[in-house]
């Protein structure tokens, strides 16, 4: 049975998504937006020299049959390794709606998501007025700040001492599905904007707004202010059980890595472990050593999307890519005989592409472990059916 350790790349992926039309960068389509595909050619083409140099160097992902993915899923004409692959590999098509990081993961877990996210608009004014009064009904304060679209450092920058000076919470949104609220530690008070975030998410999670998100942060408006390490989302749980839930229910733990606890709500997790990137690595490497056998760990390696996708940074987004590989390479040196190691990706966010959103894309599935040759065109869902049969845990419906 052996162990299974699936790690999403956030935002890596490969192009060819059959709908990606029907979704916008700005004015500008995804049609064609191919995350891997394009910094492979950027690299080749000696634009992305920033920090690093030269072709993008990824020998373990190639082994594992990465450009016959990328091949597969979008068509792009990739100089392709002369070896075979040694892993099994394939290109994986969304059927939920939503571009996202909750959407894609769930339906790697075998759930597709069977509704439409609430956005906010860009209005002057983004929340519905009952929204209004409820928030500060539950804050108990006569109104709120913000009520718009802006990047959380921006918004606390422009409104932090009006918040300090009238104790009104903070609230903004933005292109995610999330209701965010900016306050004061000392004076607004950490555990009072824990307790409103918790008190107001299941009226939010009604409305299918995905995550209710508590911002605080420290500072005075002279000295200027600054986010803490405490952030705590309040994300909608799956409506139906998910890979974790399959595994747990035959008796395997199951480890989540990063923010697969926030994208889950923990539901079917044993354990969490958090970090950044480099941190979830070395998470992800003692586990390898210490999983028990028929278990599961789940792993999201956010800052290909967060860092360098979001701010179309292909040099820095390539940098990544190459660290990754190498540290990848010596994890499967690791694995025992019976495991399973899973690379794949939740949706698209092309460094080359206009805008700044994450873009519609086919991902990679690539599989270190089971031996070699194509799992073809798959869908999402399929990522947890495999998981699922190689630890002979029963697949519901
Ligand atoms: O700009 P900040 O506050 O970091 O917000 C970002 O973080 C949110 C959740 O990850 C995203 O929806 C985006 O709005
Ligand atoms: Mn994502
Ligand atoms: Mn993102």
């Amino acid at each position: 049975m052996g162990r299974a350790f699936l790690a999403v790349m956030d935002s890596a992926g490969i192009g060819g998504a059959p709908d990606a039309a029907q979704y916008f960068n700005g004015d500008l389509r995804d049609t064609g937006a191919n995350t891997l595909g394009h910094i492979i050619e950027a690299c080749a083409a000696g634009e992305a020299d920033e920090g690093r140099s030269g072709p993008l160097r990824i020998p373990c992902l190639s082994a594992l049959g990465l450009e016959r993915a990328i091949a597969l899923a979008s068509g792009l004409e990739l100089p392709m390794p002369t070896e075979e692959p040694r892993g099994r590999w394939g290109a994986a098509t969304e059927i939920s709606r939503g571009k996202d990081t909750p959407s894609g993961h769930w339906e790697l877990a075998g759930l597709p998501v069977p509704w439409d996210w609430h956005f906010f608009p860009e209005n002057d004014a983004s929340f519905p007025p009952e929204l209004v009064t409820r928030v500060a009904e539950a804050a108990g304060t006569e109104g709120i700040l913000g009520n718009c679209h802006a990047p959380g450092t921006a918004i606390i920058e422009r409104l932090g001492a009006e918040h300090m000076q009238s104790g009104w919470p903070i609230c903004y949104t933005s292109a995610d599905s999330v209701f965010q609220i900016a306050a004061h530690e000392e004076t607004f008070g950490l555990d009072r904007l824990l307790t409103l975030c918790e008190e107001i998410a299941p009226s939010l999670h009604a409305m299918k707004v995905g995550r209710v998100i508590a911002r605080p942060f420290t500072g005075t408006p002279e000295q200027g202010f600054e986010r803490t390490g405490n952030r705590r989302d309040y994300a909608i749980a799956p409506p139906r059980p998910v890979l974790s839930n399959w595994v747990q229910n035959a008796g395997g733990s199951c480890f989540a890595l990063g923010k697969i606890g926030d994208i889950f709500s923990m539901q079917g997790f044993d354990e969490l472990r958090k970090g950044k990137d480099a941190e979830l690595m070395r998470h992800l490497g003692n586990l390898v050593a210490e999983a028990p056998e028929g278990s599961l760990t789940f792993a999201n390696f956010v800052e290909f999307d967060a860092i360098h996708g979001h701010r179309r940074d292909v040099s820095g987004y390539a940098r990544a890519l190459e660290w990754f590989d190498r540290e990848i390479a010596g994890l499967i040196d690791n694995l025992r005989d019976e495991d399973m190691l899973v690379l794949t990706a939740d949706h698209g966010n092309d460094p080359t592409w206009p805008g700044t959103d994450h873009t519609r894309e086919r991902v990679p599935v690539l599989i270190a472990g089971t031996g070699a040759g194509t799992l073809g065109q798959i869908g999402f869902c399929d990522v947890a059916g495999i998981v699922a049969t190689h630890l002979g845990v029963p697949v519901p419906g």
